[in-house]
């Protein structure tokens, strides 16, 4: 029998309620995709993609218009309560009141949750972030990335299996990303599925099983990591041409070829299958003459940037 997923989303639509006249903003259209058990899964996109929707959708603060959640087997619709103690979120904005210290923090969220006195495991998860040396001092005393570390504890006091970082690392510098991501790394190693949400693509290839991109609303891939990046073993040449072209020189052998100007294309191949000089060689054989050439290589950016603007 196949594992249930961890999350699972089908047909996933949110609609805005119009401020005025109009029909509002279709900022879901459609979604679907499954995050597996124990994977730490990235979704990405660019600005105003959905991605807050989405994640606020799983966290119960959006309403969706249409479509079906499910949570670790629960549907958000039919089983809220117990879809909502099976995820953990830790919002993109850093709220606490000042003068509660990191363990009152964690002892009042558990008591929100309905966790019993003898179930709690605040020091504990103050040590898991550690923070244990700070849990008596009072929140405003904190720096940036503890604040960060003790909302990933308050997201975990009622000991859910998916934990749900809403850019985690936005605007943090390079240590405490550092952190970060290896605390992020502990907690999936003790079993804990975690989505996360980034900017940083760097971020993702490192520390994510699989990736979800979406843009407009609409989910463009969904792939493991390791697939994503191979996308970006092609290599790219880009040719200027002795006269203007409509369409760019095709062969089986290019990945794509694309006019890029009145006399350029760009084309890109297999680094691994085939060499710049033999891309030329194919283009001069098709009877075209070459004026200037340039290489680059493809990276997770290419790969996202030809995947977003394909989908735009
Ligand atoms: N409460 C709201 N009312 C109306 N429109 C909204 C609301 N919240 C978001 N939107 C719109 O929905 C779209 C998706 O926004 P969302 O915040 O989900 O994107 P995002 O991918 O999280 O972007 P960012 O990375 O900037 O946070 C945007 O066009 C946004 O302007």
């Amino acid at each position: 029998m196949e594992e249930t997923p961890a999350i699972r989303i089908r047909d996933l639509v949110k609609r805005y309620a119009p401020a005025g006249q109009g029909e509002g903003k279709l900022a879901l259209s459609g979604v679907s995709f499954d995050v597996p058990q124990g994977q730490i899964f990235g979704l990405l996109g660019p600005n105003g993609a959905g991605k807050s929707t989405l994640i606020n959708t799983l966290a119960g603060l959006v309403m969706k218009s249409s479509g079906t959640v499910e949570i670790w087997g629960h549907n958000i619709d039919h089983a809220q309560r117990n879809a909502k103690a099976c995820i953990g979120i830790v919002p993109q904005e850093i709220v606490f009141d000042p003068f509660f210290t990191p363990i009152e923090v964690l002892e009042i969220q558990a008591g929100l949750y309905g966790v019993p006195k003898a179930m709690r495991r605040s020091m504990e998860l103050l040590r898991a972030v550690h923070l244990a040396d700070k849990a008596n001092a009072y929140a405003r005393s904190l720096s940036g990335g503890m604040k960060r570390r003790l909302l990933i504890a308050k997201a975990m006091v009622h000991s859910p299996p998916i934990l749900v970082l809403d850019e985690p690392t936005a605007g943090v510098d390079v240590e405490l990303r550092r952190q970060l991501w290896e605390l992020v790394g502990e907690l999936n190693s003790q079993g804990v599925t975690v989505v996360l949400t980034t900017h940083y693509l760097e971020e993702a290839e490192q520390l994510c099983d699989r990736i979800a991109i979406i843009n407009h609303g609409k989910l463009i891939t969904d792939k493991p990591t390791r697939e994503l990046v191979e996308m970006a073993r092609e290599k790219i040449v880009v040719l200027t041409l002795d006269r203007a072209v409509e369409a760019a020189p095709a062969h089986e052998k290019f990945m794509k070829s694309a006019v890029t100007g009145e006399r350029t294309v760009e084309i890109g191949y297999d680094k691994d299958r085939m060499n710049a000089g033999e891309v030329l060689a194919l283009v001069q054989g098709q009877g075209y003459g070459i004026v200037d050439v340039s290489t680059r290589e493809a990276d997770l950016e290419d790969v996202f940037v030809t995947l977003t603007s394909r989908a735009a």
